[in-house]
């Protein structure tokens, strides 16, 4: 396969990562594995199971950490843990507050592959695809839950540092302007049709569960609507102001072309946004964000998540197989 525009051929060297906080970028080999292929992605799959084995492969409950979320990892018990390097095809995160590892393992007792560290698009060129494989891959591991997570501004004026917000919608910017992970040949495989609904996007019940548990915890949790753009820009106060006003609540630079994925997949997701920092309306207000305080401050209230995320996983309803949810869809 071709990869995308904006390669060498183009002038541009991703050798060298323009970011001083980023770690070193390395290209994306397609010759070894095309992450639209459902074969090719059924390789990744197999040398994953080479390496772990198919029993500890085998998982219901797919978990995507976010920027500086690392510590929701430690939920799993009797871990397996696979460097990105040791899987075919799975390109490499670079962003700092990212680790690079696959993690099989255990939450009350319930199977859970939990991606500790995410492929944004602003690393890969805008290849929605390929920084959507590993909900591909989880698929055919089995996965039938997914919980994303990610670090997000808070829009939503109510909002404060720190809050953490149930994801209700989403508003896939990328997507609007013609960037899907669907775009390509369609593979019956995958479950859904061609043209995947989004209503409902974020399971209605799961969103149920979670704000009952928040409830019963006493714990403060905002709900709303996530905005992605491609980034890695961050944006201006007249961008901030066009997300508020179209009903954004959070905004960040990933979770959208996954949860698509995800919904194509037959997954019911749950979403959790991190508010890292309080997006600015205001040109002429000189309060500014910058990553390394968003990756400190996730450091410091990511713990948030970690047991509401717990309690949701002990409480999840059983997995529901992919017929019945295709029925449920009215697929
Ligand atoms: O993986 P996430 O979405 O948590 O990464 C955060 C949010 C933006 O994508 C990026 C810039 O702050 O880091
Ligand atoms: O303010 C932000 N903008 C975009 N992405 C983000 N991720 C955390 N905070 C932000």
């Amino acid at each position: 396969m071709t990869p995308p525009a904006n390669d060498e051929a183009n002038g541009v060297d991703n050798t060298i990562s323009t970011l001083n906080d980023s770690k070193e970028y390395k290209h994306y080999d397609y010759s070894m594995v095309d992450p639209r292929n459902y074969d090719d992605i059924t390789k990744v799959v197999q040398s994953i199971i080479a390496q772990v084995g198919e029993d500890k492969a085998k998982s219901d409950i797919g978990l995507i950490l976010g920027s500086g979320m690392g510590n929701i990892a430690d939920l799993l018990e009797d871990k397996i843990v696979v460097p990105y390097e040791k899987i075919l095809g799975f390109p490499s995160t670079s962003v700092q507050g990212h680790a690079g590892n696959l993690i099989f393992g255990t939450i009350h007792g319930k199977r859970v592959v939990c991606q500790a560290g995410r492929f944004h698009p602003y690393e890969h060129k805008m290849d929605l695809a390929l920084c959507a494989m590993p909900i591909r891959v989880m698929d055919q591991l089995g996965v039938r839950t997914l919980i994303v997570t990610n670090a997000a501004g808070g829009v939503n004026k109510s909002f404060h540092y720190g809050d953490l917000m149930l994801i209700k919608d989403q508003i896939f910017l990328p997507g609007l302007a013609g960037f899907s992970p669907l775009v390509g040949e369609h593979d019956k495989r995958y479950g859904g049709p061609r043209f995947v609904s989004m209503h409902e996007c974020f399971d209605k019940d799961l969103r149920v569960l979670t704000k009952d548990i928040a409830n019963r915890m006493s714990m403060r949790l905002m709900e709303g609507v996530y905005v992605m753009s491609g980034g890695p820009q961050y944006e201006t106060p007249a961008e901030v102001r066009l997300y508020h006003a179209v009903g954004a609540d959070a905004l960040g630079m990933s979770t959208c072309h996954e949860v698509v994925v995800a919904k194509q997949c037959l997954m019911k997701v749950v979403g959790f946004s991190l508010i890292t920092n309080i997006a600015n309306h205001d040109v002429d207000n000189a309060n500014n964000v910058n990553h390394l305080e968003v990756i400190d401050a996730a450091n410091k209230q990511g713990g948030k998540g970690v047991d509401l995320i717990s309690a949701l996983v002990k409480e999840l309803p059983p997995p529901m197989p992919k017929q019945e949810t295709a029925k449920l869809w009215g697929y």
